[in-house]
């Protein structure tokens, strides 16, 4: 599976070229799922673009409330009115400069499996916890928080995103074997309540995911896809990297 998370970019002249490029360059290929996950006011373009192809779209946030007076926000039932598949949750920019809490995570986790919106949930260590050789703590931490809301069952309606935020937007990514390792922990830590949620569930890899280096990423045994910023921007990179799924 491979996911384009656009951030805070695009407007609709470029969008619509971008997306277009997608349709063309992905329209034979059957190798693993693709999706876009663009800002929330272009999530009527990416309908009207993406609709009957194989590329599904989704949000990069929501409210964990179903309504309600909260100014700026968007609610789950809007992303289900805009056919979204999917929505990123706890993205670590969220996490980090919006202050969204384990629990609020876990909130949005469930709501958004409740009105039928595969959540993506990230998780990741920061620079510091890294250096600090916390890493599995703060995974750890991070994934019961889900975990222990929703259950081995709940969590099996999401996909998982590990995406060290030392690696993101840096151009240095994890090596594979880095990658691999916490994917592999983070798999085993869910196995320890459900072996077959476990080996089922998709753990998709992010932070300076390229066209270089996506393939080696993708081979390893506990990567199941990827989860791309800065490259999902262009439509080319974009759609080698979707072929190099498997
Ligand atoms: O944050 C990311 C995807 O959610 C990764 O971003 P980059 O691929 O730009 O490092």
């Amino acid at each position: 599976m491979v996911v384009g998370n656009w951030k805070m970019y695009g407007n609709l002249a470029w969008n619509k070229t971008l997306l277009e490029s997608l349709v063309e360059g992905l329209r034979d290929y059957r190798n693993a799922d693709y999706a876009v996950c663009v800002p929330t006011p272009y999530l009527f373009q990416a309908q009207a673009v993406l609709a009957g192809s194989n590329i599904a779209w989704g949000g990069q946030n929501m409210h964990q409330f179903e309504g309600g007076a909260f100014t700026g926000s968007v609610a789950p039932h809007m992303l289900v009115d805009f056919g979204c598949s999917y929505v990123i949750i706890g993205h670590s920019e969220r996490r980090e400069l919006c202050y969204e809490s384990d629990p609020v995570v876990a909130a949005k986790f469930e709501v958004a499996v409740k009105v039928g919106i595969k959540p993506i949930f990230c998780l990741g260590e920061t620079r510091e916890e890294y250096e600090a050789g916390i890493t599995e703590e703060v995974v750890a931490r991070q994934l019961d928080a889900v975990l222990s809301r929703v259950g081995p069952d709940g969590l099996a309606e999401g996909v998982l995103a590990y995406e060290p935020v030392w690696a993101i937007g840096t151009g240095r990514g994890a090596s594979p074997a880095q990658a691999q390792a916490v994917h592999a922990f983070i798999r085993e830590r869910i196995a320890e309540q459900d072996f077959e949620v476990a080996s089922h569930i998709k753990i998709l890899h992010g932070g300076s995911v390229r066209v270089a280096n996506a393939a080696q990423l993708l081979s390893m045994p506990d990567i199941d896809g990827a989860l791309v910023g800065n490259a999902s921007l262009v439509a080319d990179q974009f759609i080698a990297i979707c072929r190099a799924a498997n």
